[in-house]
């Protein structure tokens, strides 16, 4: 699959992701029409968008709730109930996993065994529909149904594929768009923060923007402010913060100065290694600062939300695209205020989920250069 993320490949989809963020900003615009500002749900358009790009990369056509302005599908209430009891199964014994479909009566489990029935439907439904359409873009059914089986040497079956696409609209899609409402929801309670990553966008892109202008990646993957707070921000509030778990090799394998046998379940929380005092100074606090001293390289030994090893994140660099592209984008173009001053609140699935994001919404005037 590593061919789909390359560099190039990466590339030839930005613009294509552009488009997908220009809706957004359009969805925006067309509510601040009437008013000066407006009250919007950031969480819900984040949902929008990453769901629409990642739909797009993954079966040449985004799902349209921009277009739509809703989850007519009901495809992230499904991923929601679904990470949820997945998660839960996850924890319980072996032998109580297959009794949980006895369990009909409790919504908990019903509504998340319905989301994983409904994600399946909606991922053979797109897998059929892009596979009738001949000489359709380069994505990442093209690669899949080009691959081959490392054992067999043959191409995958059918319904590898589809389990393979249905994983990347789980993998590709919640995890972005909670990490860039994460951001919008630390930025926009604190002024400061705000004028300064402001700054640096208006020294990076000084005069008039075009109409359908959106951040190009090749300028904003530089900009230390805005590449800082995006790290802090997914340090403080990583998206998979349990512990993913790893199976120690035949002949066991010694961890931290300690022998583990073979076949023994490990796995350290992602938040813990985040807020460990010993690699973070003043860890549980919000200190993007810390990303741009001289020796922040070290940080990153200990800096882990897309997972290390073989089996890290494979969309490492296209989410890292879409959240500067978007985020820069959007504090270019907007002022925004939480308008909630309580916690945020959020849901624990396989991921941490953010549940709201309201904030006050309001079009900059731009300083000209
Ligand atoms: C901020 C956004 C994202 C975060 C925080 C994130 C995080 C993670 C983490 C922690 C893993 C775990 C791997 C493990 O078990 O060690 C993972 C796996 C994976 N991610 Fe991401 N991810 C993000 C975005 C994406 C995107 C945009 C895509 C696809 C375009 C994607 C596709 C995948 C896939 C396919 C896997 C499974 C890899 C495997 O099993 O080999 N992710 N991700």
């Amino acid at each position: 699959m590593n061919p789909a993320f390359s560099a190039r490949n990466l590339q030839d989809f930005e613009p294509y992701m552009s488009q997908h963020i220009h809706k957004l900003l359009n969805c925006l615009r067309r509510q601040l029409e009437p008013s000066k500002s407006f009250e919007v749900d950031f969480n819900k358009y984040s949902n929008f968008l990453a769901f629409d790009v990642i739909g797009d990369f993954a079966f040449g056509e985004s799902f349209n709730f921009l277009d739509r302005e809703e989850d007519y599908l009901n495809l992230i209430e499904a991923i929601d109930a679904r990470g949820e009891v997945l998660n839960a199964l996850g924890h319980a014994p072996l032998f109580l996993r297959p009794l949980i479909k006895w369990l009909p009566f409790d919504p908990f489990w019903s509504q998340g065994l319905r989301g994983t029935k409904s994600l399946g439907v909606i991922g053979t439904k797109a897998y059929f529909e892009r596979k009738s359409q001949s000489g359709a873009r380069k994505d990442l059914l093209s690669y899949l149904f080009n691959a081959k089986d490392p054992q067999t040497g043959g191409n995958l079956e059918e319904k590898e594929i589809i389990a393979e696409s249905i994983s990347f609209i789980v993998g590709g899609s919640d995890t972005t768009s909670t990490s860039m409402t994460n951001v919008v929801d630390i930025v926009s309670r604190s002024r400061k923060l705000l004028e300064v990553l402001q700054k640096e966008l208006d020294g990076a892109f000084p005069g008039e923007l075009a109409p359908d202008w959106v951040a190009p990646f090749k300028e904003v993957e530089s900009l230390p402010i805005l590449n800082a707070i995006v790290r802090e921000t997914m340090r403080i509030r990583p998206t998979s913060a349990t512990g993913l778990e790893r199976v120690t090799p035949k002949g066991g394998k010694v961890i931290a100065g300690n022998f583990v046998p073979e076949g023994t379940l490990v796995s350290v929380p992602t938040l813990a290694i985040h807020r460990c005092p010993s690699a973070f100074m003043d860890a549980e606090t919000f200190f993007y600062e810390r990303w741009l001293e001289k020796d922040s390289g070290a940080l990153l030994d200990s800096f882990v939300p897309f997972s290390v090893g073989p089996r890290a994140c494979i969309g490492r660099n296209f989410a890292w695209m879409e959240m500067l592209k978007t985020l820069a984008t959007l504090f270019k173009l907007f002022d925004m205020e939480r308008t909630h001053a309580g916690g945020t609140p959020s849901r624990e699935g396989f991921f941490m989920k953010t549940k709201e994001c309201r904030i006050n919404l309001k079009l900059r005037q731009i300083p000209r250069s």
